[in-house]
């Protein structure tokens, strides 16, 4: 069966530790270059260019150290990350080597997503080695990313880098060939769902946790790094690495995995990122009125409408837009400090009209709530 698939595109390829470690959790070279073979046939072949985002990090580390990681601290954690990267990086730089491809090496952190500035010089950057035929890696900063600036798994690391890098297709390469019923070790009667088209409550909630020790995550994260790539217009396959030409199969538009289609409107690129990248610096109470207006008539979000200001936050902060109940309608970029907003509405509630500064949000630095969902 086809999926239809375009035949000028970028893709992001994911494979997770268990995909190229041996049953002991040390690398395979076997696996890797299974890997590799297929990403430089398809970058030298001309049919798409393609950006790896490698997990293995930790388990190679800890392979290399002798470690067990049931039994180890945080800092021990970064430690064998550390140690494993640069054992990573050499075994990719050797195999595409070999295929004479050079590869360019990312460690990012949520940190450098959540910054526009950083967000451009990363898509800068990424589209740079493209251009020049380079394969970029991508990891996440291991030793640096404590739990407040952490993706904490590659899958949402991945989907970001398909938001950044403006690919058309995300594949999370794993060690069983799609999302099923349920967790198969656990269910023998689950079965493989081969095409979703809306990721609702149901499917996620079939999705259970990581399947083997060097694994992050499993299908649930695998499903929601899915659900911010597909609203971004970008289609996703969740597949077996064991699987024979996975890749090239998939690139060709064969039915492999499971195949999550990509929301027919897709918001846009700067709006995508407004979502899945900033978190909240603070939050705006606005009116019932306000929220009818950003809801209903797609407008900014000024002045009259804010009744409270929570936070302390600069202007140009990402913020939350919540109702008088506190429920969350959207999310923005404030024109104003909390200070200075906080004093405006103030001024306002006091009976001064203020002309000239009453844009708060502009409606192109906004997304809100439609049917559930921010869009
Ligand atoms: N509904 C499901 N369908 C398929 N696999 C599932 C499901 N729920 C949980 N899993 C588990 O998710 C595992 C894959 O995730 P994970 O171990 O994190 O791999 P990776 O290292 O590739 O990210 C599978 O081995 C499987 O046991
Ligand atoms: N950054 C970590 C990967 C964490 C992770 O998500 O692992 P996995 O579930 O195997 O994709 C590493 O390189 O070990």
């Amino acid at each position: 069966m086809e999926h239809g698939v375009k035949h000028r595109w970028r893709m992001v390829v994911k494979v997770g530790s268990s995909s190229i470690t041996d049953h002991r959790g040390r690398l395979s070279l076997e696996k890797m270059r299974r890997v590799v073979a297929q990403l430089a046939a398809l970058q030298k072949s001309g049919r798409c260019q393609v950006i790896l985002v490698s997990s293995g990090a930790i388990a190679a580390g800890l392979g290399k150290l002798g470690w067990n990681r049931a039994s180890i601290t945080l800092p021990e954690k970064q430690a064998a990350a550390a140690v494993g990267q640069t054992l990573l990086m050499e075994t990719y730089e050797r195999l595409f080597g070999q295929e004479d491809i050079v590869v360019g090496q990312l460690l990012l952190t949520r940190l450098d997503i959540e910054d526009r500035k950083r967000f451009v010089h990363i898509r800068n950057t990424i589209l740079t080695l493209l251009h020049n035929g380079i394969v970029p890696i991508v990891n996440e900063n291991d030793t640096v990313a404590v739990d407040e600036i952490r993706f904490g798994d590659n899958d949402s690391l991945a989907s970001l880098t398909a938001l950044v890098s403006e690919a058309e297709r995300l594949v999370l390469l794993t060690d069983i060939d799609g999302l099923y019923t349920g967790d198969p070790k656990a269910d023998a009667s689950a079965t493989r769902l081969s095409e979703i088209w809306e990721i609702t409550r149901e499917i996620e909630s079939i999705a259970g946790g990581a399947g083997s020790s060097v694994g992050t995550g499993g299908m649930r994260t695998k499903i929601s790094a899915a659900k911010a790539a597909v609203q971004s217009g970008i289609d996703v396959v969740i597949a077996s690495s064991e699987e024979s030409r996975v890749l090239l199969r998939i690139a060709d538009g064969e039915a492999v995995g499971t195949l999550f289609h990509a929301r027919p409107e897709p918001l846009a690129h700067r709006k995508s990122w407004l979502i899945h990248g900033p978190q909240p610096g603070g939050v705006l109470v606005i009116d019932e009125g306000a929220v009818q207006a950003l809801v209903a008539q797609a407008g900014s979000l000024l002045l009259p409408g804010v009744m409270q200001v929570q936070g302390d936050f600069q202007e140009g902060t990402t913020v939350a837009l919540a109702n008088t109940t506190g429920h969350v309608v959207g999310k923005g970029i404030t024109n104003f400090s909390a200070r200075d907003l906080d004093t405006l509405v103030h001024r306002r509630q006091s009976g001064e009209r203020l002309y000239n500064v009453t844009e708060v949000v502009h409606r192109n630095n906004m997304v809100v709530l439609e049917g559930g969902v921010l869009g």
